[in-house]
């Protein structure tokens, strides 16, 4: 069946192409309607990345976060017309030990392999989500990077101690906002500190019990555990800040991408007996766990909503351009588009 595909072929620069996809029996096309862009996409589409990367990766279909309708399933699971959540990692070999995201085997989609950025997304029963009914649209566009918290939360569990008084969360973004909304739902009992360096920002995040900005945090101020969700060079500052911050043997979830690598101080990190976790992408169970968290949380299902920055409808290559470079120069919350292509 022919497809139409919009690929970034070098820095701001797409061009339409037209593929004859194969159909096979477990084979589910899905319409996309909303997509939502990720930093990633950004750094792809405005050519910040090594020129290596990019000379290997393009051209490619950007965007790995969106929602879509399903058009046809030939596996015979899903109904003409659902709501889906497309999952973007896609592997291609089961292991016990590695989780499907860290499996160098596995195809990313927006990152060496088309994205979202397509007339139909050709899928398969297992890599699609059902989203509920009181999700809108333009949160559930969104959903990946619900999970990609989720599964730096449940990473940072497996290694962290029984000291859960207080969450520290670097970063005031939508990465910040949405593991502090997660945090506040799963763990009731805690406290959660928010650190960032716009106050602007950090008013949205009236549920946490405390907001500092790094530049002015009391010296007496110590979390338990702590999450980076900052990324860049920004990442260093903060990694630097709660290894002072945090509690002798607390634990660090490392989520923010650094183009560059960034100094840390490992002289504290052993005097305090730290534990450091990356964690990158995320895989099925964690899409599972993200519904499963929005179906029993309608709170703050409900607060996820305040995280849609700027909204549009995308009919043209020129409306794709005009909402990266939006999004660029906005301020707060994601970018989501009605996709129209
Ligand atoms: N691990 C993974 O799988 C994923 C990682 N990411 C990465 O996470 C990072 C954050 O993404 P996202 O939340 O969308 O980005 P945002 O730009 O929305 O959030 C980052 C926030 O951190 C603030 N900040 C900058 N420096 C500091 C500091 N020293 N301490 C505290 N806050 C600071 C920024 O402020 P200001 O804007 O004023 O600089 C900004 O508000 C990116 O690197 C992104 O690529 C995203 C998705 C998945
Ligand atoms: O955004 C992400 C997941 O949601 C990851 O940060 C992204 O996939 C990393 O890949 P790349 O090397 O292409 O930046
Ligand atoms: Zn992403």
């Amino acid at each position: 069946m022919l497809n139409k595909v919009f690929r970034l072929v070098s820095p701001r620069q797409f061009e339409a192409v037209t593929i004859d996809e194969e159909i096979k029996e477990e084979t589910v096309i899905v319409r996309p309607t909303y997509l939502s862009i990720c930093h990633a996409d950004q750094r792809y589409y405005t050519g910040s990345r090594d020129k290596a990367v990019l000379r290997k990766k393009l051209p490619m279909s950007l965007i790995h976060e969106g929602v879509g309708v399903v058009v046809k399933d030939y596996s015979g699971t899903f109904e003409k017309g659902q709501r889906v959540i497309i999952v973007p990692n896609t592997p291609t070999e089961k292991n016990e030990t590695i989780q499907e995201n860290y499996l160098p085997t596995s195809k990313f989609r927006s990152s060496g392999f088309d994205g979202f950025m397509q007339e139909y997304v050709f899928s398969t029963k297992d890599r699609l989500v059902p989203v509920l009914d009181e999700v809108p649209a333009n949160v559930a566009a969104y959903t990946e990077l619900i999970s990609v918290a989720m599964h730096g939360i449940n990473r940072l569990e497996r290694v962290m101690n029984n000291d859960r008084e207080i969450f520290g969360i670097w970063g005031d973004g939508n990465l910040g906002y949405i593991t502090a909304n997660l945090l506040n739902g799963l763990y009731p009992e805690s406290k959660l500190y928010i650190f960032g360096k716009n106050e602007e920002k950090l008013n949205f995040f009236s549920f946490a019990d405390e907001v500092f900005t790094v530049d002015d945090i009391p010296s007496d101020i110590r979390v338990s555990q702590a999450f980076e969700c900052v990324g860049g060079i920004g990442s260093q500052y903060a990694i630097d800040q709660i290894i002072d911050t945090i509690r002798p043997q607390g634990a660090i979830g490392i989520m923010g991408v650094s183009e560059h690598p960034i100094e840390m101080r490992t002289r504290m990190v052993l005097e305090k007996g730290l534990t450091i976790s990356g964690s990158s992408r995320s895989g099925v169970t964690d899409f599972e766990n993200t519904v499963q968290f929005l179906a029993t949380h309608p709170l703050h299902r409900k607060r996820f909503e305040n995280l849609v920055g700027i909204e549009k409808t995308i009919r043209t290559v020129d409306d794709v351009h005009s909402f990266f470079e939006e999004d660029l120069a906005n301020d707060w919350g994601k970018a989501v588009m009605k996709w129209e292509m």
